[in-house]
């Protein structure tokens, strides 16, 4: 986990994630000052803290500012992120205090942890990642870059996630099970054995609806 250096947090995102993400990172009290950006021009106040610019002030403000992406959509997040990354920016983690990390989790820049989230021995999780509300992640778990784990989520043991997936609001995935990279997961789908190609999954057992990779739901 990377260091944390300024004190001040610029969060890119003012909406309802953004406004989440902003509330962890007032209740860590690590920061003098947080504050947002946003694209949308007429936002100038987000959960009472300033919005101060838009993305185009993004490099403007990487000497002064720890950077954090609060978007939710993965792909968004991902160029956003790695632009700050291409910038070294300083890219913090930040884990909800509520949230239960065991020994031996690694978590890499740019994720967050929510409130009430589970996090067992020996999961790393990567870059850029959501851990959303309430979810469970077991133990031994491999959650790659820039993936969304939604509330209420439960993953067994020893779980490999793939890069840019989301798993949709409640749904579960049973131990030892692999799921390919921008995989998207239907809310309360179950998935009970490895997903080997990226799609949407809905139900129980998961069963594929839409094939490919680039899918809008933002
Ligand atoms: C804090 C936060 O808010 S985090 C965000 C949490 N949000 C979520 O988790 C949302 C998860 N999203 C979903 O479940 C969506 O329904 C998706 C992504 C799976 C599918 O979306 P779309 O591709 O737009 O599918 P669409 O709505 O066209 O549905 C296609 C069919 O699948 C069905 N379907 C869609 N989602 C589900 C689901 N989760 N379970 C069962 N059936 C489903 C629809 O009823 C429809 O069936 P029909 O053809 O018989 O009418």
């Amino acid at each position: 986990m990377n260091e944390i250096k300024k004190n001040k947090l610029l969060i890119i995102g003012a909406s309802g994630h953004g406004k989440v993400v902003a509330d962890i990172a007032f209740k860590l009290n690590k920061w003098q000052r947080i504050a947002f950006l946003d694209d949308d021009e007429s936002l100038k106040v987000s959960l009472g803290l300033d919005v101060v610019g838009t993305l185009k002030d993004m490099h403007t403000c990487i000497d002064d500012w720890d950077m954090f992406v609060a978007i939710g959509k993965n792909s968004l997040r991902e160029t956003i992120q790695l632009k700050l990354e291409a910038q070294a920016a300083t890219i913090p983690v930040l884990i909800h205090p509520q949230a239960i990390i065991g020994k031996d989790v690694e978590i890499s820049k740019g994720t967050v942890i929510m409130a009430g989230s589970v996090i067992n021995s020996s999961t790393v999780i990567g870059k850029g990642s959501i851990i959303n509300t309430g979810s469970t992640v077991d133990h031994d778990n491999l959650i790659e870059n820039f993936v969304h784990i939604s509330p209420g989520v439960h993953i067994a043991g020893t779980v490999k996630i793939g890069h840019g997936s989301w798993l949709g609001i409640g749904s579960i995935v049973s131990n030892n099970v692999k799921i390919i990279k921008n995989t998207i997961l239907g809310a309360g789908s179950v998935v009970i054995k490895d997903i080997n190609e990226p799609g949407v999954y809905i139900g129980i057992p998961a069963r594929r609806i839409k094939d490919g990779e680039n899918f809008d739901f933002s």
